[in-house]
């Protein structure tokens, strides 16, 4: 599960880096192999271009006629079956075997390819641009964001992205990536390493389009990785059969034998003669529901935009002060406080922690870190609409978490012992990684998070321990704003009412990483031994 946390993908580059080594003694032995062979090839060529083009008997005496049956018998016959070359790929292969358990696997080249088209979704970013290494959204042709070293896409990455979307039958996101496999792959000579080909590409292409038609089908086509009948979807209500047909086409010139394809040719222009009209007209992709979420539509506004938080000053209740919370402690070094909400109550405590506890509550999260788990009926799982990977700290474990308990209880005067709070929850995010918008408090009685016998989660303290450089802010969904990563302040918010209730407007999410490696630390307070400290109302809107 590699992909659903940076650090272990960087992890990976020294994985790639030992790699590299294993790689480049094949390289020098399979060379040195080669300059053998070449070293006997010039042996036998110079007699053949010397004298064995004498015109008289070249073979005249005694040894230069064993030379030639010796090597005939024996010198070709060692040379033609000689196993070096499987020696020298089976050690490469060993090498490589050894070292499979720390390389990525199957789930994490579909994990991967996952969050790239999730963030093509969520900030409705242009492929094209995304797979030249820039993020640009479709409406807005200019890079919200640069990289400083540009990384580009080839033929065969998007092949395989859109493989991941085919195999899952979501034919809107394959279409798109195929097309980009397609023009990138007619461009370029074959390589070794990959995976598809054009052909590959025309092929699934035309098979995806295909399955996006527009009007009523009645027949049988048959589709590539299948190979097998398949009968169209009478109710599917877009697709272009002429895109269709003529990517089978090209395919044809490249592979004139393809039984399959000429069949499916056949049957496209069949269609198109009996459907002209409504079936070669322009096509207009619709993305899949994928995971049904009603706020999809608000989650995605709210990571591309801040949305509706108040410019400078239009606001007077919403401000920034000193703040020390009436605690001596603090009197002498308060709190930059940015009041964000009101209703609800959300703040931004910059200057949480400094770089260094920040850093070190990191390094004490690593070797903890397991994928991230959801509240599930009464129990906890991994779940697709979070991707990260969470660690547990005690504040006994190391001086720096105790210190942070210590302020957190003066800046929100909770009780933060335990049971009475959580333990610190460390979060790396991974590619794409997010967190969809979800309550932290517990919505059902019979929720996991009742287990500590304290109530239900009253409050979040979320630290930003680390910067992000391009998405990955908070969103708070029925509020309406987002908060972008601030690094190293505190994002705090009442979960509940104080009658108790869950208050519904902290419906909230973390926006998928674009750029960058987000970790972010929650502490979640628990409503015993609040009561002092944050009074009781029957007001339902308190
Ligand atoms: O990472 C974020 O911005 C939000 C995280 C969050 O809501 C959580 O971990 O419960
Ligand atoms: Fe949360």
């Amino acid at each position: 599960e590699m992909f659903t946390s940076m650090l272990s993908v960087n992890q990976a580059v020294s994985a790639e880096r030992k790699l590299i080594d294993h790689l480049i003694i094949y390289i020098e032995h399979e060379a040195q192999r080669l300059e053998d062979i070449k070293r006997f090839f010039s042996r036998v060529t110079s007699l053949h271009d010397g004298i064995y083009n004498e015109p008289s008997d070249p073979i005249a005496n005694p040894i230069a006629a064993f030379k030639l049956v010796k090597r005939l018998k024996s010198e070709w016959l060692n040379v033609v079956h000689s196993t070096e070359a499987e020696e020298n790929i089976k050690v490469l292969r060993e090498d490589y075997r050894r070292m499979e358990s720390s390389l990525p696997k199957l789930e994490d080249l579909r994990g991967a390819a996952h969050g790239l088209m999730r963030l093509q979704d969520v900030y409705n970013l242009h492929v094209e641009s995304l797979v030249r290494g820039h993020f640009q959204q479709i409406s807005d042709p200019v890079d919200f964001y640069k990289l400083s070293v540009s990384d580009m896409l080839s033929g065969d990455d998007c092949f395989l992205v859109g493989k991941v979307a085919y195999d899952l039958e979501d034919y809107y996101h394959s279409v798109l990536w195929f097309e980009e496999a397609v023009r990138l792959f007619r461009g370029t000579e074959w390589s070794p390493e990959n995976e598809g080909t054009l052909e590959d590409a025309l092929d699934h292409l035309a098979f995806s389009h295909f399955k996006e038609i527009k009007n009523q089908l009645k027949t049988w086509i048959t589709s590539p990785h299948r190979r097998c009948f398949f009968q169209a979807d009478l109710n599917s209500k877009t697709g272009n059969i002429s895109h269709a047909l003529s990517l089978s086409r090209e395919l044809l010139l490249h592979d004139p034998m393809n039984r399959r394809v000429h069949f499916n040719v056949e049957k496209y222009e069949k269609l198109l003669n009996e459907n002209l009209p409504a079936t070669s007209s322009g096509l207009t992709l619709k993305r899949p529901d994928g995971i049904y979420l009603r706020t999809r539509n608000a989650y995605e506004q709210l990571c591309q935009t801040k949305g509706s938080q108040p410019k400078h000053f239009e606001n007077p209740s919403l401000f920034c002060d000193y703040f020390t919370n009436g605690s001596p402690a603090l009197f002498l070094q308060p709190i930059r406080r940015e009041i964000i909400s009101l209703q609800p109550y959300v703040v931004l405590f910059h200057g949480f922690v400094t770089q260094a506890e920040a850093k070190n509550i990191r390094k004490y999260a690593m070797p903890g870190l397991r994928r991230s788990v959801v509240a599930s009926g009464m129990n906890q799982a991994t779940a697709e609409y979070r991707i990260s990977k969470s660690a547990w700290l005690k504040e006994s474990a190391h001086e720096v978490v105790g210190k942070l308990d210590q302020r957190i209880t003066l800046v929100t005067g909770l009780n933060v012992q335990p049971p009475y709070a959580e333990y610190l929850q460390v979060v790396n995010y991974g590619i794409g990684g997010h967190y969809e918008p979800h309550f932290d408090h517990a919505t059902s009685d019979s929720s996991p998070l009742y287990r500590l016998k304290t109530g239900n989660r009253v409050a979040t303290i979320m630290i930003y321990l680390s910067p992000v450089q391009a998405g990955g802010s908070t969103a708070f969904i029925y509020a309406n704003f987002s908060v972008p990563v601030v690094q190293n302040a505190a994002l705090f918010w009442w979960n509940l009412h104080k009658n108790g209730q869950g208050n519904v407007d902290t419906l909230h999410a973390g926006c998928p990483v674009i750029v960058g490696n987000k970790w972010v630390a929650n502490k979640w307070v628990h409503e015993y031994e609040q009561e002092f400290r944050r009074r009781c109302s029957l007001n339902p809107e308190e």
